[in-house]
C-alpha cells in the first residue's frame, strides 16, 4: 500500500482563505475591519476583504504547487506580484492583503514543498523549509529600499519590516503568535494571539498611519492588555471595545499584526504538532492532486540554482 502523503494544493489554498476569513470574522479587533465595522479605515469594509479573499484563492493553490516543484524564489516573487494585482483589481485599488499575500504565499509554498517530500508538515519544518529553500533570496532583498509605505517607515525609524521578518524566518509569527493561538483556537485565543503580535511587531502600517509614537503606544497597550489577563479576563469585552474606540480616534490600524494572526491560523490548520499525529483528511491528496516520490536529498540541493 502506498502510504506516502500527497499534496492537495487546493486544500492548502482553502486553508489560507479560511485563515484570512477567521481573522476578518474576529470581532472587536483594535482599529481593524470586521463584519461589525470598518475600524480606522474609510476605504474598505468586510465586503472589500471578502472580494480580496475570493480573488486570492487560485494564487495560493499555485504557491503550494510552486513549492512542490521546488521553484526558485523568482517564481514566487512573480506569483506574489500577480496576486497583488488581482487583489487590487478585486478591491478597486485598496490594499487589503499585501502583507498576507507575502507571508501566506511563502507558507503555502513551504507546505507544498514538504508534501512533495511525502511528509506531513509541522510548523518547525515549514519554517526550516522556507529558510533552507528561499532564505538567501529573502535575506538579499530584506534591506533593499522600496517606494512603499512600509519600506519608507522601516528605513526612517530603523524598524524590522515585513521583509526583515521573512528573512529571519518570521520569529514573531512562530515564536509568539502561533503559541498564543494554541492548539484549539477560539475567539479568546485569536484575540490574545493578535495582541501578542502587537506587543512585538514593528508594524509599519501603524507607523505609516499614526507615526512612530503610535507604534510605541500600541505595543504598550497590548502588553498591558495581556498582563491584565487578556481576552479571558473579567471585563475584557468592554476593554476591547474601549481600545477599538481609541485606535479609531487616532486612525491607527495594526494591519501587519492582523496578517500575523491569519498566518498563525493557517499554520494551526495545516500543520500537525508532530509528524506522528493524525492528518486532517481534507489536506490529503486523494483526488487528482500532485503526488511525488519521497526524496532523500537536502532541500538546498533540490532548489534550482
Ligand atoms: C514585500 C512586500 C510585502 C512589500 O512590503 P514593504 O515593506 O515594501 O511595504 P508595504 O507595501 O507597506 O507592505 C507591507 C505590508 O505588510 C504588513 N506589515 C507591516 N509591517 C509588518 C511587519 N513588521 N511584519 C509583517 N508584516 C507587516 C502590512 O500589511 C497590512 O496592512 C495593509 C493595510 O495598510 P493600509 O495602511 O490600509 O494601506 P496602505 O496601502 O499601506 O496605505 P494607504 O495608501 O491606504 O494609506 C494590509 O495590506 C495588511 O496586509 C503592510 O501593508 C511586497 O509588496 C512585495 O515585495 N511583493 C512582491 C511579491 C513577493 O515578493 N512575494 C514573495 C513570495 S510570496
Ligand atoms: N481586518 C483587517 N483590517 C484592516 N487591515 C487589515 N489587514 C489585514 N487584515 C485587516
Amino acid at each position: 500500500m502506498d502510504t506516502r502523503v500527497r499534496l492537495n494544493s487546493r486544500a492548502v489554498a482553502e486553508a489560507a482563505c479560511q485563515a484570512l476569513h477567521d481573522e476578518l470574522a474576529l470581532e472587536t479587533k483594535p482599529g481593524l475591519v470586521s463584519f461589525v465595522d470598518s475600524g480606522s479605515h474609510t476605504d474598505m469594509d468586510a465586503g472589500t476583504f471578502l472580494r480580496s479573499i475570493g480573488a486570492l484563492r487560485p494564487f495560493f493553490t499555485t504557491f503550494a504547487e510552486l513549492g512542490a516543484q521546488r521553484a526558485h524564489f523568482r517564481a514566487l516573487e512573480l506569483q506574489g506580484v500577480r496576486a497583488e494585482a488581482a487583489m487590487l483589481d478585486a478591491t478597486c485599488g485598496v490594499n487589503t492583503h499585501r502583507g498576507a499575500i507575502f507571508i501566506l504565499g511563502l507558507l503555502c509554498a513551504a507546505v507544498g514543498w514538504i508534501y512533495a517530500d511525502g511528509e506531513v508538515p509541522t510548523a518547525n519544518e515549514v519554517r526550516r523549509t522556507m529558510l533552507d529553500a528561499w532564505g538567501a533570496d529573502l535575506a538579499r532583498r530584506a534591506n533593499v529600499a522600496r517606494e512603499s509605505n512600509g519600506s519608507r517607515a522601516a528605513q526612517r525609524f530603523g524598524l524590522r519590516s515585513i521583509s526583515v521578518e521573512a528573512a529571519q524566518g518570521f520569529p514573531v509569527l512562530f515564536d509568539k503568535v502561533l503559541p498564543a493561538l494554541g492548539s484549539v483556537p477560539t475567539d479568546t485565543t485569536r484575540t490574545d494571539a493578535l495582541f501578542a503580535a502587537i506587543t512585538v511587531l514593528d508594524d509599519t502600517t501603524v507607523v505609516h498611519r499614526g507615526g512612530i509614537q503610535a507604534l510605541v503606544d500600541v505595543k504598550r497597550i497590548a502588553r498591558d492588555f495581556l498582563a491584565q489577563g487578556g481576552a479571558a479576563a473579567t471585563g475584557a469585552r468592554e476593554l476591547l471595545r474601549d481600545l477599538h474606540r481609541q485606535f479609531v480616534a487616532r486612525r491607527i490600524s495594526p494591519g501587519g499584526a492582523a496578517d500575523m494572526l491569519s498566518a498563525a491560523c493557517f499554520l494551526q490548520a495545516t500543520c500537525v504538532a508532530s509528524a506522528s499525529n493524525a492528518l486532517d483528511p481534507r489536506l490529503r491528496g486523494d483526488d487528482d492532486s500532485l503526488s511525488f516520490p519521497r526524496r532523500r536529498e537536502s532541500k538546498a540541493q533540490l532548489a534550482p540554482a
